[in-house]
C-alpha cells in the first residue's frame, strides 16, 4: 500500500512532467503551425488531449469510493432505452418546491410533468442506499464541429460497493416503474373497421392495424366503480382480470396462449357494454369493436384480427345474430360459388380465435355479447370456449345504491330510498331505464319521485297482466327480436350488395380484398 505522502509526491512529479510536455508542445506548436495542414492537426490535438484526460481520469478514479454510469440518450443511431425510463421514473422523486423545473405536456399526456434541468441533480434512495442523478445537456459547440447537435445525458452516481445492485436491479426497477407509468399515462383507443380517423400516434409500433381499423380515444367514463351489478359477481371479474394479467409465465409453463374469454348476457340496457368500457379502463386495454356483419370471409376476418395489437380487447357484439353468418353463405352462394370455402362462418371465427391468432399476440381478452344467451350456438357455449359466462341482470336494491350515489350523490339515507328498494323487489327494471330517470332532474327528491313512479306504474302493468298477457308478450318479444334480426339481416345484405358492386368496379376477383 502505498501512503498518502508517497501518492502526493507522484502527483506531483506527474504534474510537472505534464508541464514540461505542454511547454514543449506549445513550442513545437509554433513551430509546425505552418506547416501542417488542418485535419492533420486537429487530429494530433484531439488525441493529445484524450491521452491526458484519460490518464488523469483513471488515476483519480482509484483513489475515489464512488463510481459514475453514464446513460446517454442515444445508442448510435438509436434511443437508450435506459435514458428514456430515467426521464419517466425521475418525475417521481422530483421535488416540485425546487427553485427551477421543466414542464412539459404533449398530445399524448393527460397531465402535466416536471423534468430536470439542465445541470439539475437528484437524489434517490434504493434499498440502504443513495444514489444521485445528474442531467446533462451540452449544447452544440459551432465551429469545433465536435457536437453538431444537443448531447443529452444522464450521471448516476452512487458508492463502487452498490455496483452490482444497481445494475442488476436498480436500473431494471427504474425501466419498470417507467413502464407502469407510460402505460398509466396512454389513452385507451377505440379501434372500429368503419372509423374514418386514426388516433394513432403511439411511438410504440401500434399502427392503425394495417389500414383496417381507424381509432380514437375510448373516453368513456365507465369504472367498475359505477357499475350497478351484483357484487360478488363484480370482485370476481376484476380477481379473474387480476390473476389473468399476471400470469403470463403460468400460461407460458402450461403451454396455453395467454388469452382469456367472456361471455356477456343479458338484457338490454343492464350494462354489457359499460362493463366492456369497464374493463378496458381497469386493465388500460385498448378496444377492438368488431362488427361481424362488415366482415365477407375467413380470411378477411384472419387479417382484420391479425392487425390487431396485444394488450387488447376484441368485442363482438350481438353474437347471437351469427346465425347471418350461415345464412350469408346461401345468399352469396350464387356470385361466389367456388370461393364457399372461405365464406365466414362461426365455426371459421372459433378456430382462428382459439388457434392461430390468439397464439401470436398476448394478452388478449375476447368478450362476446347478447341479449340472448339461449339463442346461442352450441359452439359458443361449450365447456372451455369462453372462460366466464356473465350475466348482466336487471337493477338490484345494491345496484339500486351504486347508481343513486353515481348520479345524484345520495347515499340509502333519503326518505323515498327504502320504498324504491321495496318496489325494486317487485319489479324487473333496467338499470338503464334508472340511469335514465335519475338524470331526468338535479333536484334530488324530484329524480327520485320519478323512479317511484316508474316503479309504481311498472308495478301496476305486472299487476293487471294475466297469463294470456304474458303469453302474448313473450310472444310479441320474439316477433321483435326477430324484427331486430331481419333488421340486421336486411342491413348485412345491403353491406354484401354494396361490397359486390365495388368489388365489380374496381376488377377485384373473388376472394381478394378490398
Ligand atoms: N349495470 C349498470 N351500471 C351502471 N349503469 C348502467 C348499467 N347498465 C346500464 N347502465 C346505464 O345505461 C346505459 C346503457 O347501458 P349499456 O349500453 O351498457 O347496456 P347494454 O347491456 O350494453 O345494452 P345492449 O344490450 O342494448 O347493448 C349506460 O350508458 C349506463 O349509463
Ligand atoms: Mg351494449
Amino acid at each position: 500500500m502505498q501512503s498518502f505522502g508517497e501518492m502526493q509526491s507522484m502527483a506531483t512529479n506527474i504534474f510537472s512532467a505534464y508541464a514540461s510536455v505542454a511547454a514543449s508542445m506549445m513550442l513545437y506548436r509554433s513551430m509546425v503551425n505552418d506547416i501542417i495542414p488542418e485535419p492533420v492537426k486537429a487530429f494530433f490535438y484531439s488525441t493529445f488531449n484524450r491521452f491526458f484526460k484519460s490518464f488523469f481520469d483513471r488515476f483519480f478514479g482509484k483513489l475515489s469510493t464512488h463510481m459514475t454510469v453514464v446513460v446517454d440518450e442515444q445508442n448510435g443511431f438509436t434511443r437508450n432505452q435506459i435514458y428514456d425510463a430515467a426521464e419517466i421514473y425521475l418525475r417521481t422523486i422530483i421535488n416540485p418546491d425546487a427553485e427551477r423545473l421543466k414542464a412539459n405536456k404533449t398530445t399524448k399526456q393527460k397531465n402535466i410533468s416536471l423534468s430536470m434541468e439542465k445541470g439539475q441533480e437528484l437524489t434517490d434512495f434504493y434499498k440502504d442506499f443513495q444514489l444521485k442523478w445528474q442531467f446533462i445537456l451540452v449544447e452544440p459547440d459551432g465551429d469545433k464541429g465536435r457536437f453538431q447537435s444537443e448531447k443529452r445525458y444522464f450521471e448516476l452516481t452512487f458508492e463502487k460497493q452498490n455496483k452490482d445492485t444497481v445494475l442488476n436491479d436498480y436500473l431494471p426497477f427504474v425501466l419498470a416503474k417507467a413502464k407502469e407509468m407510460k402505460e398509466n399515462e396512454r389513452a385507451v383507443k377505440l379501434y372500429t373497421r368503419d372509423c374514418p380517423f386514426d388516433n394513432n400516434d403511439d411511438d410504440d409500433g401500434g399502427g392503425n392495424g394495417g389500414g383496417y381499423w381507424g381509432c380514437v380515444n375510448l373516453d368513456h367514463p365507465a369504472t367498475f366503480d359505477k357499475l350497478a351489478m351484483d357484487p360478488n359477481m363484480k370482485r370476481a371479474i376484476v380477481e379473474d382480470l387480476d390473476r389473468f394479467v399476471r400470469r403470463k409465465d403460468y400460461y407460458r409453463k402450461v403451454g396455453k396462449a395467454w388469452k382469456r374469454g367472456y361471455l356477456l348476457y343479458g338484457p338490454p340496457g343492464t350494462g354489457k357494454s359499460s362493463l366492456i368500457a369497464a374493463i378496458a379502463n381497469y386493465l388500460r386495454f385498448d378496444v377492438y369493436d368488431l362488427e361481424l356483419t362488415s366482415v365477407y370471409s375467413n380470411s378477411e376476418l384472419r387479417r382484420i384480427l391479425l392487425c390487431t395489437n396485444n394488450k387488447s380487447i376484441l368485442v363482438i357484439e350481438d353474437i347471437d345474430c351469427s346465425g347471418q353468418m350461415h345464412d350469408r353463405e346461401r345468399d352469396t352462394q350464387s356470385e361466389h360459388e367456388d370461393s364457399s370455402n372461405t365464406k365466414l362462418t362461426l365455426s371459421g371465427l372459433l378456430n382462428f380465435i382459439d388457434g392461430l391468432w390468439s397464439t401470436c399476440g398476448d394478452e388478449r381478452i375476447i368478450i362476446f355479447t347478447t341479449n340472448h344467451k339461449e339463442k346461442l350456438d352450441p359452439a359458443l357455449l361449450r365447456p372451455g370456449r369462453m372462460d366466464m359466462h356473465i350475466h348482466m341482470g336487471y337493477c338490484t336494491p345494491e345496484g339500486f345504491d351504486v347508481l343513486a350515489s353515481n348520479y345524484l350523490g345520495i347515499n340509502d339515507h333519503h326518505r323515498l330510498v327504502p320504498e324504491i328498494k321495496r318496489l325494486i323487489r317487485e319489479v324487473e327494471i333496467t338499470p338503464a331505464e334508472i340511469a335514465e330517470h335519475l338524470m331526468r332532474s338535479e333536484d334530488v327528491d324530484l329524480a327520485l319521485e320519478g323512479v317511484v313512479d316508474l316503479l309504481k306504474q311498472k308495478g301496476e302493468a305486472k299487476k293487471n297482466e294475466t297469463p294470456d298477457d304474458q303469453k302474448k308478450c313473450d310472444v310479441e318479444e320474439n316477433k321483435s327480436d326477430e324484427g331486430v334480426d331481419q333488421g340486421k339481416k336486411r342491413k348485412f345484405r345491403g353491406i354484401m350488395k354494396d361490397l359486390t358492386k365495388f368489388r365489380r368496379r374496381r376488377g377485384i376477383g373473388k376472394g381478394k380484398m378490398l
